[in-house]
């Protein structure tokens, strides 16, 4: 592999710096030239430790009519990621050291982004009897996030259950909190617009109430516990308290959570209906405020493609859920304040430093430095985008953001020193 040399990089805390690559890894940092070394222009570009996303549903095996690893992952890429969190609701579901080896292995092949399978909780994400946790703790894949996300773990003996298991070996439970007995029916977010609208509602207390719990279990066991999609300005109250004391918990926000509101679902669109719901403008102030803050750890995609028969729908029988990947560095930069004057330091700790420390990719997530894996990406913060559904990497189209005018754009991803977009388009050849 040829040396790498990106020239004139704003880096997140060091100022203008070149950047030397050899077998992977980062050589030198300074004012450099190099023979024989691919020369990468990055003048006017801030170079970003690569964006980790906690939440990707890949949908292989099962639905790889809505994506699949391949495709997932080189829109991860397009979005500036180098490693994604790959969610265990597949066909058949990821619980068991089979299934997580081989979506890990899928994603080797494919080269674009690191794949860590998250395992499920439970058989079948059923809520009734544990996975075989520990196998897939000691597979080739080595999971340590399990979750059985689209589904609550409900019942709090085996969520107790769950944490004591993942305590022994330092792992976490990722809750999709979801009170489902709250949410019977649910369609949209409870409040004035469902009322409107007559759509049954999904209550905010559905959410806050599982994580008032799991707040309480994750202290009585000592284990961890990571929220996510946090949607709600009380979930936020709770967090934080909960933080204060001292409890193991870690939360996540999605982009369309910091942005969109309730009122999206008047037009009755299905690309709106997400999981948990669209909420209020009050609700995405508190949790822009919480992401800034910090009380919310990370920015994560929560990307859940739907092929086009389970969205072009009526709203009642869509899927829920919408695309995340490509356009969530661009989202997050908005809710942090907007691309001009962004605080470049809280974007990469929410988007990346934050979520690899959540998810134990200890090679990703680093700023670069002599030694360090160069897993980074290079963003034109004065660069603006129109969404073009058909123009995404994804095999899916259903973002909410379609003709919307984004601020920032993934000039570049390198992936162990190897591009994987490079002049914002993706690289067809990614054998190491
Ligand atoms: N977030 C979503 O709206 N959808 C998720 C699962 C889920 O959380 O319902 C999916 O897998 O499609």
């Amino acid at each position: 592999m040829t040396d790498l040399l990106i020239k004139s990089a704003d880096i997140v805390g060091k100022g203008r710096q070149d950047v030397l690559v050899r077998d992977g890894r980062v050589a030198e940092i300074g004012s450099l030239t190099a023979k024989d070394a691919q020369i990468v222009d990055a003048d006017g570009l801030v170079l970003l430790p690569g964006l980790v996303d906690l939440h990707t549903h890949l949908r292989e095996p099962g639905r790889e009519d809505a994506e699949t690893v391949y495709s997932g992952t080189r829109a991860a890429a397009k979005g500036g990621y180098t490693a994604v969190c790959a969610m265990a609701n597949s066909y058949p579901v990821a619980d068991t050291a089979g299934v997580v080896e081989q979506v890990a292995a899928l994603g080797k092949a494919a080269g674009y982004a690191d794949v860590q399978p998250i395992g499920a909780v439970s058989i079948g994400l059923e809520g009734k009897q544990l996975a075989e946790i520990g196998a897939m703790a000691h597979s080739a894949a080595k999971v340590r996030m399990f979750s059985d996300d689209g589904h609550c773990v409900s019942d709090p003996i085996l969520m107790r259950r769950a944490l004591e298991y993942v305590r022994t070996f330092g792992g976490l439970i990722a809750q999709h909190a979801e009170e489902p007995r709250l949410t019977e029916g649910a369609q949209m977010n409870e409040g004035a617009v469902s009322a409107e609208l007559g759509l049954p509602g999904w209550p905010a207390v559905a959410e806050e109430a599982i994580i008032a719990r799991d707040v309480l279990l994750a202290e009585y066991t000592g284990a961890r516990v990571h929220f996510c999609h946090v949607s709600t300005a009380r979930s936020v109250d709770i967090i934080r308290e909960a933080k204060a004391r001292g409890a193991k918990v870690t939360a996540e926000v999605c982009p369309h959570h910091l942005l969109l509101t309730d009122e999206a679902a008047r037009t009755y669109d299905p690309v709106y209906k997400v999981n948990p719901p669209l909420r209020r403008e009050s609700d995405v102030a508190v949790l822009r405020g919480a992401l800034a803050e910090g009380v919310i750890d990370a920015v994560a995609t929560d990307h859940a493609p739907h092929a086009p028969q389970d969205k072009d729908c009526e709203w009642a029988a869509a899927r829920p859920g919408m695309l995340g990947l490509e356009t969530a560095l661009s989202i997050t930069v908005l809710a942090l304040g907007g691309p001009a004057g962004a605080d470049w330091d809280a974007v990469a700790e929410r988007t990346s430093r934050t979520p690899a420390r959540i998810a134990g990719l200890e090679a990703h997530g680093r700023d670069p430095q002599p030694g360090t894996e160069a897993n980074f990406t290079l963003v034109d913060p004065a660069a603006t985008w129109t969404v073009v559904p058909e123009g995404l990497a994804s095999l899916s189209r259903n973002t909410p953001y379609a003709g919307m005018e984004l601020p920032v754009t993934v000039q570049a991803t390198f992936l162990r020193g190897r591009a994987t977009v490079l002049n914002g388009k993706i690289e067809e050849e990614t054998t190491e």
